[in-house]
């Protein structure tokens, strides 16, 4: 029998999640218990099947309203990547969306076709963009002048011709955490739209004459769950494109409105089916190139992180203390916290928890805290749990998604072990850091 909270949980769950009727869960088959015996804890398990099945939503989702070949699914890596996940991308087919050298090197070290690589970011060093090229990256996103100027350099060095993306701040609003905006005026991303300096750029890109311009690219936002922004973003960048073109006759190969789909969360709120965020796009496409129908449909990319692999990842953690205070608050202690998943802290995302184990217990609030020296160190503020006990094991869902790429060693606590499960395998993507690995940072 599932309690209330673990059926409110379920849908946050990844799809090969089972719970037998003595509430014992498994994922892909395994029992939460065995693996946390054999891993330790804080435990990141990744579902390969829920990654695969994202993958392929995606896909059918954008290729009911888009040919195949003008619609291209570009992973978002900083969610989370290893070479194993960037593998496993390159099998369905996904694009990589890659943001330092650190990430591309992962990628180039899984064997991750280059050319489907796309490299973002707002301040790429001048090694990273010589990797780039010496990697040969699909394409390049230039956010600003000096990154613009410094690859039109490069290219003259190198003699190359890199395929390049304006990446665009659109002034679009976003219904997100403030620290999740990204396409507004004042966004530290792109060149703006609104003083004319996304078209002066366009200019100089074409004037200029060494790099290739395929395309438009923005991003609004993250953790969105509606389709508007989306909308408003291409319209502008299409807008954009028709004034370029009428001036010179330069049309885009690519447009991109970003990533930034939203998932379900303990909050409740539901998030539209990802073929409604197609079905927006393609329409907005439609309707913004009536009046040209001669020119090409530009070729969508779309960037999701989150929505690919946020539920396909739990964490065990497992419980060290329960403590009740006179001031009414009851704290679980688990063995992890702030340092693996800032998120709780910095935006103020909410998470649920599980019992791994059924227990018979009253239910009882509390506050799942961590184990670092911060108050601001709760991963969940309040949640209505069996009474749990020391050495008990508990369960976030949705984890997949910032925390670990976004984890530190706050404490000099080791960093947690990392798999990817299927039914026939665990792979051991991360082991468990060590102190030997913490010490070996120090050079006195
Ligand atoms: C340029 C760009 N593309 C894609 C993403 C992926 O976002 P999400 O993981 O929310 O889909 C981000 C992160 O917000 C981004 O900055
Ligand atoms: N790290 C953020 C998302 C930022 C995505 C990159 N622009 C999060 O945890 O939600």
């Amino acid at each position: 029998m599932l309690t209330p909270t673990q059926l409110s949980a379920a849908r946050l769950l990844p799809d090969t999640t089972t719970v037998s009727q003595y509430g014992v869960m498994r994922i892909a088959g395994y029992l939460l218990s065995e693996l946390a015996q054999r891993y330790g804890t804080p435990l990141y398990i990744f579902d390969r099947a829920t990654i695969i099945n994202a993958c392929q939503h995606y896909q059918e989702a954008f290729r009911q309203y888009y040919h195949a070949s003008s619609v291209r699914i570009i992973y978002a890596a900083k969610a989370y990547l290893s070479p194993l996940i960037a593998r496993t991308m390159a099998e369905q087919g996904m694009g990589l969306d890659v943001v330092s050298g650190g990430e591309l090197s992962v990628a180039h070290h899984a064997g991750f076709p280059m050319e489907n690589v796309s490299f973002h970011g707002n301040n790429k060093r001048e090694d990273e963009l010589y990797l780039a090229l010496q990697l040969g990256v699909g394409r390049i996103v230039l956010d600003n002048w000096s990154e613009l100027e410094r690859l039109t350099r490069i290219a003259q060095e190198t003699k190359k011709t890199p395929h390049v993306l304006l990446r665009i701040a659109p002034d679009v609003e976003t219904d997100t955490h403030r620290y999740l905006q990204t396409g507004h005026a004042a966004s530290k991303f792109g060149f703006p739209l609104n003083n004319g300096e996304a078209k002066a750029a366009i200019h100089a890109v074409l004037q200029e004459g060494r790099l290739h311009l395929a395309g438009l690219h923005a991003h609004t936002g993250t953790m969105l769950r509606e389709t508007r922004p989306y909308e408003e973003c291409l319209e502008r960048l299409l807008d954009l494109a028709t004034e370029v073109y009428e001036e010179t006759g330069w049309w885009p190969e690519e447009v991109s409105p970003g990533g930034g789909w939203g998932i379900e969360t303990a909050d409740g709120v539901e998030v539209p089916g990802v073929y409604m965020l197609a079905q927006a796009l393609q329409q907005t496409m439609e309707r913004r190139l009536a009046d040209n129908a001669a020119l090409p449909v530009p070729t969508l990319i779309i960037e999701p992180g989150r929505s690919i692999i946020a539920r396909a990842g739990v964490t065990l953690y497992r419980v060290g203390a329960r403590k009740p205070t006179p001031g009414g608050i009851t704290y679980l202690f688990v063995d992890g916290g702030m340092a693996d998943n800032i998120r709780p802290a910095l935006y103020g995302a909410h998470y649920t928890a599980l019992p791994v184990e059924q227990l018979a217990t009253p239910g009882e609030e509390v506050c799942i805290s961590g184990r670092y020296c911060e108050s601001g160190d709760m991963l969940i503020e309040r949640v209505v749990l069996p009474q749990m006990r020391e050495g008990d094991l508990l369960l976030l869902p949705t984890t997949g998604a910032y925390c670990l790429p976004m984890a530190s060693n706050y404490n000099l606590v080791p960093r947690p072990a990392v798999i990817l499960i299927d039914e026939q395998q665990v792979w051991q993507m991360e082991r468990r850091e060590t102190y030997t690995d913490l010490l070996m940072r120090y050079t006195e």
